[in-house]
Formats: structure tokens, sequence, C-alpha cells
């Protein structure tokens, strides 16, 4: 039997290992198969964001980090005797308000439980009605630190907003900062969510830290008058060097949050896109596409926040055990040694009165203990604050940067030694005159070698050429978006020239608003613009009907979706009227209004005296231009007379 039965068993165990096995086989190949499918999707979409070198961002808490934050805090509270500042003093009164309230609570409690030990019932009822009265206060004495410290978070997310709005919106920095440089791929993330959590992250860390300081320099008077100063200073002993330690541990924190906030941004971006060209992409039925690239970013945004999740558990339970059960620990032990001491003045005190003291300064070291925990957690805060400070720096620099003309981007090899700027611009009236000035694009690609005409006021000026020979290029240098990288530039100053796209802009606002674009309604009433001129324009290129379909000048819709694209051309042809500046570069835009209308238009130009640079492939305007910007899309160009001859056009 026994033989016969470990047979037995050898074979179960036999076949038992075997099934494992098939099953371990058959698990492993299908996470295989899961991991190569979901890895073949990531790799199909490879979305240009995260493709993009970005500097890797630094968030360290040292040398570098408080000179940042130094920096920044210079502009979220401007002075001494700024409100900032009065609301970081009142939140220092409410924070000791609040320690006094604690302190009171503390001796306040021993009294009425002394009351009750002793049996004495008035003494017990008089105790406890005064601590009912000094409950409102204490109360208000918490909200008031709540509100202080609210109204401080606002103040300085205004301060930063602001001064970071003025920067993004001088000149033309935030097209550069999409366009020419590629530093920066997300903009809105940062003056959005990444200001908000700097702002909340220093009024976080200021009263984590203030108020534990205060408790720790309160309960270490306290505790050195009576206990003497070895106690205290034990404790302060070990504050350091859990500080020390936890701070090193921690220091991976800053780099994980500044990338949190990158690809939350990016994750942002690309559903912001979706929505934008929801039409375009309904019409090519992209669902699936668009849905692969949101996974694809999403998927990232939820390793990461996976990881740093991990890394902040392992961290708890160190920072657990360090700040706050050891810290316990080393606080009984530290309690205990005057009690235990045959030599300290406590021995010869009664047994109540020793149970009294210990009851006492037990609790002031428990709290002391509570408080060096609070400011060893508190380098939690700091290093996040490291992330938020590099991110909110880097947006400052780039600012900064592209505010005196310096960017950086990718160059092709071999235009090293291109210098952005190195062009002389000269503003001068009724005249563009490009003189040995190179067509650049931001990237160093050279389209054009050197260009050089001169066009004044009244000669109407035809550009034509194949698709990315450099036309829209032209005017962006013309128009200041793209730097001057040699030559001579003279033109009217910005005001006077004017440009409009093939997609006009539309702003939010009344019908009003859209002519008078981007002076406001007020401001153009100001220079002199009447309702009754407005309707004009309206009426000149024929779209008088939409003052009695959408209810008059003050009718307010989102005018992007409501006005069709001809619609939108013509708006930006009344526009162009309001405006009446020396030069007007039309690109393409005209291509959704019909010929008889694109007629008028040019007609009511030339009445005007508005000279135009028209990029466009249409013969029926060739009438309405004297001369002829020709590019071949190989380097060369022709600038000439159009006469009857001319056989350039129609690219
Ligand atoms: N922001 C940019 N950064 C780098 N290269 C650019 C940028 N914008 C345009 N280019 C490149 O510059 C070249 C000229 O572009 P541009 O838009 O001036 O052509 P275009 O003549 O207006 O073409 P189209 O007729 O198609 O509108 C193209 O090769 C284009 O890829």
């Amino acid at each position: 039997m026994a033989p016969n039965c470990s047979k037995l068993l050898t074979k179960n165990n036999v076949l038992l290992t075997a099934s494992a096995v098939t099953l371990l086989w058959i698990l492993k190949n299908r996470r295989k198969k899961i991991f190569q499918s979901k890895r073949s999707v990531e790799e199909e979409v490879k979305y240009l964001i995260s493709d993009k070198k970005e500097n890797i961002t630094k968030a360290h808490v040292d040398r570098i980090f408080f000179k940042q934050i130094y920096e920044l805090l210079r502009i979220v509270i401007p002075s001494w005797a700024s409100p900032e500042a009065g609301f970081l003093f009142m939140i220092a009164c409410s924070l000791v308000a609040r320690s006094i309230c604690d302190l009171w609570i503390i001796s306040y409690g021993t009294k009425i439980e002394s009351a009750i030990v002793s049996s004495n019932r008035n003494l017990f009822v008089q105790r406890l009605i005064t601590f009912l009265c000094a409950i409102p206060v204490i109360s208000l004495v918490n909200n008031v630190l709540k509100f202080s410290i609210g109204e401080l978070k606002l103040r300085l997310r205004n301060n930063m907003t602001r001064r970071l709005l003025d920067d993004y919106l001088k000149n033309y920095t935030y097209y550069r900062m999409s366009n020419l440089d590629n530093r920066i791929s997300n903009a809105d993330q940062l003056l959005t969510t990444d200001v908000d959590k700097f702002c909340e992250s220093i009024a976080e860390l200021y009263c984590n830290t203030a108020k534990p300081l205060l408790d720790i320099g309160i309960y270490v008077y306290r505790l050195w008058t009576s206990l003497g100063g070895q106690t205290p200073m034990s404790m302060l002993g070990y504050l350091l060097v859990s500080g020390v330690l936890l701070t090193h541990l921690r220091r991976p924190t800053g780099k994980m949050t500044a990338q949190e906030q990158k690809l939350e941004g990016e994750y942002r971006h690309i559903n912001a896109r979706l929505i934008t060209y929801s039409e375009e992409v309904a019409f090519y039925n992209g669902n699936s596409r668009e849905k692969v690239t949101l996974i694809v970013s999403f998927n990232k945004l939820l390793n990461h926040l996976r990881n740093f999740l991990r890394f902040r558990v392992f961290m708890g339970v160190i920072d657990n055990i360090v700040a706050k059960y050891f810290a316990s620990i080393v606080g009984f032990w530290v309690v205990s040694r005057p009690f235990l001491s045959q030599t300290h003045e406590l021995v010869d005190l009664g047994h109540q009165e020793r149970s009294r003291l210990y009851y006492t300064y037990g609790r002031m070291l428990v709290k002391l203990a509570e408080a060096i925990g609070r400011l060893v957690l508190a380098g939690r805060e700091l290093t996040r604050l490291a992330g938020f400070t590099s991110r909110v720096t880097q947006l400052r620099t780039v600012l900064a940067d592209l505010n005196v003309g310096r960017y950086t981007r990718t160059m092709v090899a071999g235009s090293e030694h291109l210098i952005p700027n190195n062009g002389k611009l000269i503003f001068r009236d009724n005249i563009i005159k490009f003189d040995k000035v190179p067509l650049i694009t931001p990237n160093g690609d050279i389209l054009i070698t050197e260009l050089s005409f001169e066009v004044k006021s009244g000669m109407n000026v035809l550009v034509c050429g194949p698709n990315g020979s450099g036309k829209s290029s032209l005017f962006r240098i013309l128009g200041e978006l793209w730097p001057l990288f040699g030559g001579e530039l003279m033109k009217p100053p910005r005001g006077k020239l004017f440009y409009i796209p093939q997609k006009p802009y539309m702003t939010l606002g009344s019908l009003r608003d859209q002519i008078t674009y981007p002076h406001s309604s007020a401001e153009a009433k100001r220079r002199g613009a009447s309702d009754k001129m407005l309707e004009e324009h309206l009426r000149l290129v024929q779209l008088g009907y939409l003052l009695k379909r959408e209810g008059g000048l003050d009718a307010v819709a989102d005018w992007l979706d409501v006005l069709s694209g001809g619609e939108k051309q013509r708006i930006a042809m009344a526009r162009l009227f309001y405006h009446a500046p020396q030069f007007a570069i039309l690109d393409e835009c005209t291509s959704a209004v019909s010929v008889d209308v694109e007629g008028s238009m040019y007609k009511y130009c030339r009445e005007v005296g508005i000279t135009l640079f028209t990029v466009s492939h249409r013969k029926s305007l060739w009438q309405h231009h004297e001369h002829v910007l020709y590019l071949d899309g190989r380097g060369n160009y022709s600038f000439k007379p159009i006469d009857a001859y001319t056989e350039e056009f129609g690219s």
C-alpha cells in the first residue's frame, strides 16, 4: 500500500507541476501579447510634444533652489510694506494665538481633570463653564488663520500671474514661445496649474514651518525652565539628524513633481487640440486615431503618477517611522530621564505632584515631538516646492530670453553662424524696403540668401510662388514675428501695417468688437468711429444682412462658430477698412470670397490709400496690382512690374 501511495503522490506531483508550468506559460504569453500589443499601439503614435528635447529640469533643495525661490518671492511679496507681507504677519499672529490657545487648553484640561479627581463638583462646573466661554474665541482664532492663508494664496497667485502675463503678452512673446523656441511646449499649464500650485505650496510651507517653529520655541523654553536643558536639546538633536536624512532621501520628489506637471500639461494640450479641431477630425472620421493619441499620452501620465505614488508611499513609511513614531520614543526617553534620575529635584516631590508634573511635561513633550515631526515633514513640501519653483523659473527665463530676442531652436547643420536680430530695422512711413535681407526660418533653413526690393505707398504688389517657397515667411519677417538675420529692413511702425490671414481670428465679444479688433468698442469710439461708419464698412463687404440677422452691432456670439469661412474673411476686410493702415498684407485672405465682392474691396482700398501685398493665385486679382514678387522655391526671386506679358503667376 505504502509504495503505491507514494507512487500516486509522485504522479500527482508531476501532474500538478506540469499544469502549473502550463498555466504559467499561458499567463506569461498572454502578458507578453498584451504588452506587445500595447507597445505596438504606443510605438505607432509618436506625438511631437514628448519628442521635443526639453531641458531636463533639476529640482533639488540646494543653493540654486534657494536663489530661484528668492527671486520668485520678490515678485509675489514685493515689499515688507505690501499687503502680502501684512498677511504673512497676520498668519504669524494667528499662529501665536493658536499656540496660546493650545497651551491654555492643555493647562485648563489638567485643571478640569484635577477637579474631577478631587471630587470637587463646584470647581468642576465653574471650570467647565470657563472652558465653554473660551470655545468661540478658539474657533475664531482657527478661522482667522484659515482666512489669512486663503487670502495670502490668492494674493501670491495674483502677483505672479500678472507678472508672467505682462511678459507673456509683451510684443509677440506668446507667438515666439510656441513658434520660435522649443524649450516650453505647454505654456498654458505653466501659467495656470503650476503657478497656482507654486503659490499654494509657499503658503502651506510657511504655515507648516512657522507653526512648528513657534511651538518648538515655546515648548523648548517651558521644558528647559522646568526640566533642564538636556530634555529639549536631545529632541532638537533628533530633529536635526532626522531632517538631514529625510531631505536626502526625498531628493527625487522635486524632479518627479516637475515631470508630473509637464505630463499633465501634455495630456491637457492634446485634449484641447481635439476640441479646437473637432470638425476636421469628425470629417476625417479620426476618432480611433485621436483616441490612441490621447490614451498614449494618458498612459504616460498614469505610469508616472503610479511611480510617484509608490515613491511617496515608500517615503511615507520612512517619514512615519522617523518623524512620528521614533520621535515619540525619543520623547518618552528624554522625559523619563529627570523622573527616573535619583539626583533630580523631582525626587523630593510627593507621588501626586510627580504625577501632575509628568502629565503636564509629558503633554508638552508630545506637542514638542509633534511639532518636530511636522517640521521634518515640512521638508516634503519643500522638495515639492523645489519642483514648482524650477518650472516657474524656467518659464520666466524663457520669457526674459524671448523678450530680448534670444531663442533656442533646433538649428540645421551648418547654420550655427546665423545670429538672430543681426539685421537693421528702420521705421519710416509710406515705404517698405528690403535691402539684402536673408529669408531664414527659425530653424535656420535659408529660403532666400538675400532679398532686395522697394515698395512705396500706392504700389500694390502681388506675391506668388510655389508652396513652401517663403511667401508667408516674408510677411512674418515684415511683421517682426521672425527675427531679422541680416540686411536692412525699412518699414512703417507696426500699427501702420495690417495682416489678414486666410483664416481670420474672431475675438470674444460683440459684432462691433469683430470689426474694431484689437481695439475695444470704447477705444474705437474714442478714435471717432461711429456706429454708422462701422455699419457702412459691413455693407461695403456685403455683410449688411448680419446687422439684421444677429441683432445689430451689440449682438454677442461665438463668432468663430457663427460665421462661415467667407463671412469671416469679409469681416476681416471690414476690419481693414476700419483701421485704414498704410500697408496691408492679404495672405490668401479672399479665397472664400466671390470675385465681385473681392473687386469692390480692392477698389475701396485704393480709394482710401491702403497699399496692398497680396498672396494669391487668382488671375482676377492681377488688374489690382502694379508689381509682382515671385519666389521660385529654389532660393531665387524676381520683382518686376506687371504687364500684359507677365506669365509667372499661377504657380
Ligand atoms: N515656424 C517655423 N519653423 C521652421 N520652419 C518653418 C516655420 N514656418 C514655416 N517654415 C518653413 O519655411 C518654409 C516656407 O514656409 P512658408 O509658410 O513661408 O511658405 P509659403 O510660400 O507661404 O507656402 P504656402 O503657399 O504653402 O502657404 C517651409 O519649408 C516651411 O516648412
